[in-house]
């Protein structure tokens, strides 16, 4: 056993899961070490990645390698064993605050130039713009996508349902999108004859070139698309769907994805908060101007920006931002009692979570009054906003999902290599001007797909890999036959890309056994119809999609299922032969961190974590021939049955039993499971004091934990914070920090 095949990487992220990786990974290393596994670490969180992009600016102490650059790499070996916890896809406005807090740790990295003067500032602007939005998922995820509900947590789902509100036959929710103008409408795709490489360029109606992206090198049979979202068609849009909600009573909502599109949506964003404050925006324009105020990145930007202004100028336009509201609809909010809208950052409502979280309230969000409301929910992309409807639709006719008894839908992603649209942002342009936007092989000067284009517009080129596309038909059927469940492909014919793709699974499905197998082919919607009266009944269905269903997809059935997507197995497994493993498809939950700060309560639950480990140590296992890591992972998984079985998990309550005190109940039950199995007698000797200083313990261990709560703590910052300080705070037990000494290297 060879000490590399025996490492699990483990990523150091932010906020919750960063707390939460403090208290688990000493119980981690305990109970890894005796199977001569070691856990590395590997910073990629925000601060971690701003200061490995700047070592010139910083003293020799300072200095950390680029992470995630490191990781990148490590996922193409064979033997990559990766746990990736959620970290934060930064808006600009959260970029900033971790730039503010690592100067005022002394940290000398540059301030973010947002409109760069000279080539020096260009290049900082451009590092920085690695941080922001999805920087780590795209990097990491070379391999697709198995994300699924383990049948001890559905059933603890099924045992423990979370609360869903009443859906009404008379709810006004529902979804709009552009019907036409949008990237769905005027797409091309096509698979390539043989390797090419393309450029990007725009022949100007004015007859210059524009060349937007030099290279682009494509592999043999690759799927290329180019498609784009006229300006105009989405500023009609938003104009007809304000007044619409107004017009109908309404509350008004915006569901993008800035931080996965981070090109796109921003823009997609700023039209339509410049649009609701129309005039308000046309009677500032010049001040704006001066100001550089860019909505792109939310409201937010600009309340900071005006606060420069003296007070008289700044009252007139909030009075004028407000006086818009008169004729415009309610917005939804994303804080009330704070009075945060939705346009206040394009991060703060993200559609994999929001959307769920809606049809979870029964179609509503939260008014500026406090109170849930109907809800127009505006998806400018018509390609998948209407699986939205669909199943608003399903709920007003059938009501709310019963997690008692609905089925499940795991699904099988298409994601590896930057697949589709989630790997477009180097390819993603606003259009300067007007004229035609071709991608061109660069040896041969033929125009391979073009589109008119005007200024404005945002057009963009998606690639798959055929390798990708081939890992993914055979991942599907490998997860059809070892779970027995119907296979639905989500692709629509219509529309130009998955055209291609369907040529290709049809293709690639011959590859395979199917014998007995369910696979089906449908569009969007009717495969959502098709799924969900099956969910209804209790049957499961795996869906197979591409990667924005992917994401959408791993909210949307967890959250009914089992009130969250943090709950989920996230497995990736990786095309070079290694294995990631994600915990859960959740995020990294801001509120969480604040509870710990004011109240020392971490609300945040590692199952994610739990459920990752054991699949990690039973890769390490299968592949070394390591037997006492499949005992570990045999085991964990137990101690997490007995976990749920129990109900040891955290509760949201200061007071009450919160991660720290979950993840002590974990290690209890697993180390009293190494104690009593017989397969490893030496791993059983080893664990024996464990188990037993922590059952004869348990009472004092948890009130340990319980006495520190309710009083504020200091963790030493928040991008960054002092780790020190951190293990303090979530390592609170004497008792059970001794416990876990017994066990020794
Ligand atoms: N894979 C990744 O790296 C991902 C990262 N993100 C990032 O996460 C951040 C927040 O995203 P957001 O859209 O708010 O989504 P989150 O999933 O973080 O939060 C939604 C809500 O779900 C609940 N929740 C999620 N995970 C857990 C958990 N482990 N334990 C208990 N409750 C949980 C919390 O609700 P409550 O406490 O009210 O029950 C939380 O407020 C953003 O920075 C986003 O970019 C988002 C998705 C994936
Ligand atoms: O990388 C991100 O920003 C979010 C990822 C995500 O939502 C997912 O993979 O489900
Ligand atoms: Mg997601």
């Amino acid at each position: 056993m060879s000490d590399k095949t025996s490492t699990i990487v483990y990523t150091l992220t932010d906020e919750a899961p960063l707390l939460a990786t403090a208290s688990f990974l000493p119980i981690i290393r305990t109970f890894a070490a005796p199977a001569g596994i070691t856990v590395e670490t590997s910073d990629i969180s925000v601060s971690g990645r701003i200061l490995g992009q700047f070592p010139e600016f910083l003293s020799e102490e300072q200095r950390v390698t680029d992470n995630l650059s490191e990781l990148g790499k490590r996922t193409l070996k064979a033997d990559a064993n990766i746990i990736k916890l959620p970290n934060i896809s930064a808006s600009v406005a959260q970029l900033k605050s971790a730039i503010k807090e690592l100067q005022e740790k002394g940290y000398k990295v540059p301030d973010y130039p947002e409109n760069p003067r000279d080539d020096k500032e260009k290049d900082i602007l451009a590092r920085y713009n690695k941080c922001i939005g999805s920087a780590v998922n795209p990097v990491l995820r070379e391999g697709n996508s198995d994300r699924r509900a383990p049948r001890a947590v559905k059933e603890y789902a099924r045992k423990n349902p979370h609360s869903m509100a009443d859906w009404s036959q008379a709810s006004r929710s529902h979804v709009s999108h552009m019907h036409s103008g949008d990237f769905y409408h005027g797409e091309k795709s096509m698979t390539l004859d043989r390797a090419r490489d393309v450029k990007m360029e725009l022949i100007t109606k004015s007859g210059k070139t524009i060349v937007l992206k030099p290279k682009v090198s494509l592999q043999d049979r690759e799927v290329i698309d180019s498609m784009f979202m006229s300006k105009k068609a989405i500023l009609e849009f938003y104009e007809k769907e304000i007044e619409d909600a107004h017009k109908t009573g309404v509350m008004f909502s915006l569901h993008v994805k800035a931080t996965m599109m981070k090109v796109s949506h921003p823009i997609v964003f700023g039209h339509c908060v410049r649009i609701f404050y129309r005039e308000a925006f046309e009677k500032h324009a010049k001040t704006f101007d001066e100001l550089g105020v860019n909505v792109n990145n939310g409201m937010v930007d600009l309340y900071n920006k005006i606060a420069t202004l003296p007070q008289s100028t700044q009252d007139e336009i909030k009075r004028d931002l407000h006086a818009c509201h008169e004729y415009r609809p309610e917005l939804a909010m994303v804080d009330s009692a704070k009075g945060i809208t939705n346009f206040h950052s394009p991060n703060d409502v993200i559609v994999d979570a929001s959307m769920p979280a809606m049809i979870r309230n029964g179609g509503k969000m939260w008014g500026a009054d406090g109170r849930l409301k109907d809800v127009k929910a505006v998806m400018p992309e018509s390609t998948f906003a209407r699986i939205y409807q669909e199943i608003i639709n399903f709920c007003k006719w059938h009501g709310a999902f019963d997690p008692k008894t609905m089925g499940t839908v795991p699904n099988v992603g298409l994601m590896a290599q930057q697949a589709e649209e989630y790997g477009s942002h180097d390819k993603t342009f606003e259009v300067p001007e007007e004229g035609v936007a071709n991608i061109t092989d660069l040896n041969t000067g033929e125009v391979l797909m073009s589109q008119n284009v005007e200024a404005g517009d945002i057009w963009r080129m998606c690639q798959v890999k055929d390798a990708a596309i081939r890992d993914w038909v055979k991942l599907a059927v490998s997860r059809a036959r070892n779970s027995g469940m119907p296979v639905v492909f989500w692709l629509d014919a219509y529309r130009p890309h998955e055209a291609q793709l369907i040529t290709k699974v049809k293709m690639y499905l011959h590859e395979h056994d199917t014998n007995g197998l369910d696979i089906q082919i449908m569009s969007q919607v009717r495969a959502m119809r098709y799924t969900l009266e099956r969910v209804a009944r209790g049957l499961d269905t795996i869906s197979a999609t591409g990667n924005i269903l992917r994401d959408y997809l791993t909210d949307l059935f967890p959250i009914m299922e089992l009130g969250t997507s943090a709950k989920m197995l996230s497995i990736v497994p990786l095309m070079a032969g290694g294995g990631m493993y994600e915990t859960g498809a959740g995020g990294s939950a801001p509120k969480h961190v604040q509870q710990l700060v004011e109240e020392n309560h971490l609300r945040w639950d590692s199952l994610g974590e739990f459920l990752a480990l054991a699949v990690s140590l039973e890769d390490l296992g299968l592949k070394n021939g390591n037997s006492k890591a499949k005992l570990l992972a045999k085991t964990l998984d137990a101690a997490t049955g007995q976990l749920l079985d129990n109900n040891k998990n955290p509760s949201p309550r200061t007071g009450q039993l919160d991660n720290r005190g979950s993840q002590f109940y974990l290690a209890m039950y697993w180390a009293q499971e190494l104690a009593s199995q017989t397969e490893d007698a030496e791993l059983a000797a080893r664990f024996k004091p464990l188990a037993k200083a922590l059952t004869e313990n348990e009472q004092t261990i948890v009130k340990e934990l319980a006495d520190v709560q309710g009083k504020a703590v200091d963790i030493g910052g928040y991008y960054k914070p002092d780790t020190e300080k951190l293990a303090k705070v979530m390592r609170p037990s004497a008792t059970f920090n001794k416990a876990l000494e017994t066990v020794g290297a």
